[in-house]
């Protein structure tokens, strides 16, 4: 598999957009499949794609199809449509994949409905493709854009793991290799819902002081839950744990981060939703997160409040509160 190998790209929203635009720009050849036409026009006719990743000129050598089987002749494919349409996505696209075309997780959430990592997921659909998960503190935008930026690239095989640091890695996207897919996968779902509690602080306006203390106890509550699912520390405090926590809870950027400032500021999660095309990946996988951790005899306070708003059983100012009247205890994980 070398640099001039077909990447195929599998969602046109912004993170397939921007992945795809990322690796053009180095000269990989890269086909992008989406589900909307608009979306593939736009690509195709005039190198934007303006539904999704606005304001941002593409590579022209990216090019875009509705055809899931033109994606046969990829040897490395990205699946990056959200994580509650993966097992359909993947479901639709495995007549079309040879076995051994290594699938690279880009989602961020867990199964709602079954509790599976995206990975168990492949694994029961796609038993034959080795899995790798590409997460880390990437807004899309940016990296479309060419800026600097880096993310954990985890895959069993470390050969394999080298090969796909080669044809995702470009000038300024670093991606750094882990064995741990397990940990790279809690740490992109978990921070999303973390990131809806971070943004509820800034809604309520709590400071910064706040804001910090949740990150930081947040981090802990992610890697005893990540731990206790067979994940290492090293990655709950690396790129696509403590990174990608800290990105999405400083910046309004993160759709988490704003759906939580919404809330926070009071308003209603239908509401908040009926204005939005973009996926706030938090909300679909924090109900499902508390029942794993209930499970696995993990407290998630933070995690355990969110539920709570979403499911509009109590106001914002009154679970921070509880959080607050949390017993004094030690510090660490
Ligand atoms: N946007 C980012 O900055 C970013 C960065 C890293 C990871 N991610 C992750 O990438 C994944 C995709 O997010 P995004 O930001 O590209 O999406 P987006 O919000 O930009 O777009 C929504 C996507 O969902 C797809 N979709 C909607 N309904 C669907 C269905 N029924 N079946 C299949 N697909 C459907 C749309 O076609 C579109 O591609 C998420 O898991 C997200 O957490 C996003
Ligand atoms: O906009 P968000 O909250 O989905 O975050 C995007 C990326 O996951 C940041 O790494």
């Amino acid at each position: 598999m070398g640099h001039k190998s077909l990447v195929g790209i599998v969602g046109g929203g912004a993170w397939g957009t921007a992945l795809g635009c990322l690796m053009a720009k180095k000269g990989q050849s890269v086909l992008l499949w989406a589900r909307n036409e608009a979306v593939i026009a736009d690509i195709n006719q005039h190198q934007r794609n303006r539904l999704y990743l606005p304001d941002i000129p593409l590579d022209r050598a990216l090019r875009a199809t509705s055809r899931l089987e033109d994606l046969t002749r990829a040897e490395v494919l990205l699946l990056v449509c959200p994580a509650q349409y993966l097992r359909a996505t993947a479901s639709a696209l495995s007549p079309f994949i040879s076995a051994g075309v290594p699938l690279v997780i880009c989602a961020k959430g867990i199964e709602r409905e079954s509790g599976a990592l995206m990975s168990t997921v492949l694994a029961e659909l796609l038993p034959h493709n080795p899995v790798a998960v590409l997460s880390g503190p990437n807004f899309a935008a940016e990296v479309a854009r060419g800026l600097p930026a880096a993310a954990t690239l985890a895959t069993a095989d470390e050969s394999l793991g080298h090969r796909l640091v080669s044809i995702i890695g470009g000038p300024a996207f670093r991606p750094y290799y882990s064995p741990d897919i397990i940990g790279a996968q809690i740490g992109g779902a978990v921070k999303n819902v973390l990131a809806i509690a971070c943004g509820m602080v800034a809604g309520l306006q709590l400071g910064e002081n706040a804001r910090a203390a949740l990150i930081t106890r947040g981090l802990a509550e992610m890697s005893r839950f990540g731990m206790a699912l067979g994940a290492r520390q090293e990655t709950m405090t690396g790129l696509s744990g403590m990174g990608d926590l800290i990105l999405t809870c400083m910046s309004g950027q993160s759709r988490n981060m704003s759906l939580g400032m919404a809330l926070g500021e009071g308003r209603k999660m239908a509401d908040i939703l009926k204005e939005r095309r973009s996926v706030a990946e938090g909300a679909a996988s924090a109900d499902v997160v508390q029942m794993l951790a209930a499970k696995a005899g993990v407290d998630m306070p933070i995690v355990d409040a969110v539920v709570d708003i979403l499911h509009d059983r109590a106001q914002a100012a009154n679970v921070v509160q509880n959080l607050l009247n949390r017993p004094f205890r030690h510090e660490g994980i």
